[in-house]
């Protein structure tokens, strides 16, 4: 296969891929200057018109949902041999596929990118589409400014829901596709994608695609340690009677979240360290060490997750975010009206933007915004609860920060914690207004939040 100069306006670095129907270059878009992915229909199609407007049919979809969970689309065109193409950002960090061929992944790694993968399907979902192949290869990962990006992609098989009953071709893949996809003619429903969401998740966890169906070997029995209702929901996912599985992605990710919750999960053991081979022995003594360092580190570092970094305000604050809420950011977002300030925006990293102002949606994240002086107390700030209910008080004192604390460990109406803070600067004539939603109540992630956000000197 040759490689071609350019694709319209941009110029072909090198090939990256070919799948079944379509082969996928790395190109620069010289006119914004940055980096793009070039999907074009394999010469052996383009004449196949079922095939061709399958392929236009992808791009649509990827382009109508225009969602941060899935690749988008910026662009589509055709060759001079008819051929058509479309333009995606290019995904620098290879597919979930390549990531657990290098290593084995720790369960919370894998509870967050099933967590992600599970949004992208809900979103194509609620667009009314079944993706019908989804598995490792067709998660793509990119960088980002606050962390690496999980992208849903190749919607080349997916089908609107209203036409998936009657005839349909046999379209998947073996291991991840559901019993329902093995013949041609299946009704198939969104419940099809909550079966292969089931195979991912046993693949990250086990590291071994499930057997063809019926799956009898709970993912426990490969990996012990893996929670009792984590194991339960991966094999109802997995079951051959689709009415027995979660009936969407919706509920599959939902109840992945409220399993990554479970506060002993992060300090569950490597599950390499129980194999035997030498150099994984090695590996075991060096996350025990892990271990008694992190209990030697106090409290707060023991129980929290990894923080990132997002800076903001002409990098004039370091606000520091859990890692697995830090999906998006808005640099820039608005004061919420309640709080009264001559400031008027902050910086929101959550792991939904969009969710963020929905009071039903489950979301995490934090908001920040600095307020000129230091005389700021809740009261003066709010103007009213943002939430209904009992209230928890209490002081913060840091070498960072001062201030109140407060906390609705359920809100009425919508799931999860609500925490609002504010915080005089020990350097500064300055206040931090916090806001944080998480998924339940955990004081010690706020602290964290806190101890670890600073000002630049
Ligand atoms: N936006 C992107 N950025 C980087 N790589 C991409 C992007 N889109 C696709 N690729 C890579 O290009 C290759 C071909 O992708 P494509 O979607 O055509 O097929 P596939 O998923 O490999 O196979 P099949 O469609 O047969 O299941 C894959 O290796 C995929 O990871």
């Amino acid at each position: 296969m040759a490689q071609p100069d350019t694709f319209g306006r941009y110029r072909v670095i090198r090939h990256l891929g070919s799948g079944s129907f379509a082969t996928v270059w790395l190109a620069h878009d010289d006119q914004l200057d940055t980096p793009v992915a070039v999907k074009v229909l394999a010469e052996n199609w383009a004449h196949q018109l079922d095939v061709h407007d399958r392929f236009v049919a992808e791009a649509r979809i990827l382009r109508q949902a225009d969602s941060a969970w899935l690749v988008r689309v910026h662009d589509i065109g055709t060759l001079s041999d008819e051929r058509p193409y479309f333009v995606m950002p290019y995904a620098d960090q290879g597919s979930v596929a390549d990531l657990i061929a290098k290593r084995p992944l720790p369960l919370d790694e894998a509870l967050r990118l099933l967590t992600e993968i599970g949004q992208g399907v809900t979103v194509l979902h609620r667009h009314g589409t079944i993706h019908r192949d989804i598995k490792p290869s067709n998660v793509l990962l990119q960088s980002s400014p606050v962390g690496q990006r999980v992208l849903v992609a190749d919607l080349g098989f997916a089908k609107s829901i209203d036409g998936a009953s009657g005839f349909t071709a046999a379209a998947g893949t073996p291991g991840y596709m559901s019993p329902e996809q093995h013949g041609p003619g299946g009704d198939l429903d969104v419940r099809a994608d909550v079966y292969s969401l089931g195979a991912v998740a046993y693949e990250l966890i086990t590291g071994r695609r499930p057997p063809a169906p019926p799956v009898r070997v709970p993912p426990r029995r490969l990996r012990p340690g893996v929670p009792q209702a984590l194991d339960e929901l991966i094999m109802s996912a997995l079951a051959e009677d689709r009415t027995a599985r979660p009936p969407d992605a919706k509920a599959f990710t939902d109840r992945i979240r409220a399993i990554r919750m479970v506060p002993d999960l992060r300090s569950e053991l490597p599950w390499w360290v129980r194999h035997r081979s030498l150099w994984r022995r090695a590996v075991a003594v060096l996350a025990a060490l892990a271990l008694v360092l992190a209990g030697t580190t106090g409290a707060a570092a023991s129980s929290t997750r990894a923080l990132t970094e997002v800076r903001y305000a002409g990098d004039e604050l370091h606000l520091a975010v859990p890692q697995a809420w830090a999906r998006q950011f808005h640099n820039g977002r608005a004061v919420p009206s309640a709080v009264e300030s001559d400031r008027t925006s902050g910086v929101l990293v959550a792991t939904d933007l969009e969710a963020w102002d929905e009071p039903r949606a489950s979301v995490a994240g934090v908001f920040a915004a600095l307020l000129p002086g230091t005389g700021h107390d809740l009261d003066s700030l709010l103007d009213g609860a943002p939430c209904p209910g009992p209230v928890e008080r209490r002081g913060f004192a840091g070498p960072e920060w001062s201030g109140e604390i407060r906390q609705w460990p359920s809100c009425a109406g919508r799931p999860g914690a609500v925490a609002v803070a504010s915080l005089a600067s020990a350097h500064r004539e300055t206040t931090l207004y916090l806001e944080v939603r998480q998924p339940g109540r955990r004081p010690d992630v706020i602290d964290s939040i806190i101890a670890a956000t600073r000002l630049s000197r």
